[in-house]
């Protein structure tokens, strides 16, 4: 705990400067990403960030008039851009529409090279559920997303039979949160295999990000010898509207350390395109398989940065009987 709570002192004061950006981005023509949760936030920062380098970025969501008004921003800001930006609707609080995204977006493209499982969300008032009756968050955070790659693994299986090697990948959202309402056992599921919605709003928040990096960490164990990179990474304490749920007491209370939210961009930057992640763990395959995990303040120093949440919650045994069908 001592160890998070010097983290979260390093990111809230001493942001150092990003070792990765656009600017080092190689051109993506031809390159093909989506970004759920793209057109808000973090996610759409990084959309800038990927547009301005000519990719085909698909901004997943569940509002076609933001989609459509992120969509004109990005044309008026990067009118020379070469790429391709589109709309994908999904909703993931509702595991019957996914199906449909992922296959709207197969019927589109031959290939998808770096997804990137941005949305989420954060303390909704208690109780909310998803279209099935989970808990919103969990729902949201995992199940989703979990569902949502899964039926996306055929086309970046293919990308990676002939893509650059390291450069198909799969990049889950997690936070500092999973750290620090999931210090020790990692992640509560119930006899169900679900989360527990009993659990403090906070909590649940805190245990749908540590099932986040289980889940990067899984993905990575069985999909690394296909060529997919997966990881999990914490992009950061941002200014986004993420915090729309907070009271006002957590506004106060946390809001002085947060960061422009560019900065999580660069983070989500670094896990998807950046060439220092190679996807080996500890320069090699451990018994744990090619396992990257990401907890980036702010890129300071990739090594040093690596790691840390997925170290501490990693246990095979663990995400492998927490997402048996993955
Ligand atoms: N901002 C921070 O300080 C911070 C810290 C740690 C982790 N994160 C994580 O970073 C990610 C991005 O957050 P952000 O800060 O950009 O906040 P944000 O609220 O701007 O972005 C979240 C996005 O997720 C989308 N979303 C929510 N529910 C959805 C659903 N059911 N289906 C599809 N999309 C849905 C929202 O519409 C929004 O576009 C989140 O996963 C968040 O948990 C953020």
């Amino acid at each position: 705990m001592g160890g998070m709570f010097s983290r979260m002192w390093d990111q809230s004061f001493f942001l150092p400067k990003p070792t990765f950006t656009e600017d080092e981005l190689p051109d993506q023509t031809g390159k093909v990403h989506i970004i759920t949760g793209g057109y808000t936030g973090i996610g759409f920062e990084l959309a800038k960030m990927l547009y301005s380098r000519n990719s085909t970025v698909y901004l997943a969501g569940r509002s076609p008039s933001k989609g459509s008004a992120a969509i004109n921003t990005l044309n008026t800001e990067f009118p020379d851009s070469k790429g391709r930006v589109e709309f994908l609707h999904l909703d993931l609080a509702d595991l019957s529409t996914i199906k449909a995204s992922a296959t709207s977006f197969l019927a589109k493209e031959t290939r998808l090279d770096v997804l990137i499982n941005n949305a989420g969300v954060m303390i909704p008032p208690k109780d909310s559920k998803t279209a099935q009756g989970y808990d919103l968050q969990t729902g949201t955070n995992v199940y989703g997303p979990f569902l949502f790659t899964t039926l996306l693994l055929p086309i970046l299986q293919r990308t990676a039979q002939t893509a650059e090697k390291g450069s198909v990948r799969v990049c889950w959202a997690s936070s500092i949160g999973g750290e620090v309402f999931a210090p020790k056992g990692g992640v509560a599921f119930g006899s169900d295999g679900l989360l527990d919605s009993a659990m403090s709003n906070e909590k649940l928040y805190g245990q749908s990000k540590a099932a986040s990096i289980l889940l990067g960490a899984e993905a990575a164990y069985r999909w690394g010898k296909d060529g997919i990179i997966s990881n999990s990474f914490h992009p950061g304490n941002l200014q986004s509207e993420l915090q729309r749920h907070a009271s006002a007491v957590q506004r106060a209370l946390f809001g002085f350390m947060l960061h422009p939210v560019k900065f999580g961009a660069y983070t989500e930057l670094f896990a998807g395109w950046s060439p220092e992640v190679t996807g080996e763990r500890n320069g090699g395959q451990s018994e744990t398989g090619p396992v990257l995990d990401l907890y980036l303040i702010g890129q300071k120093n990739a090594q040093e940065s690596r790691l840390i949440l997925g170290e501490a919650h990693w246990n095979r045994s663990t995400s492998a009987s927490a997402f048996p069908a993955l």
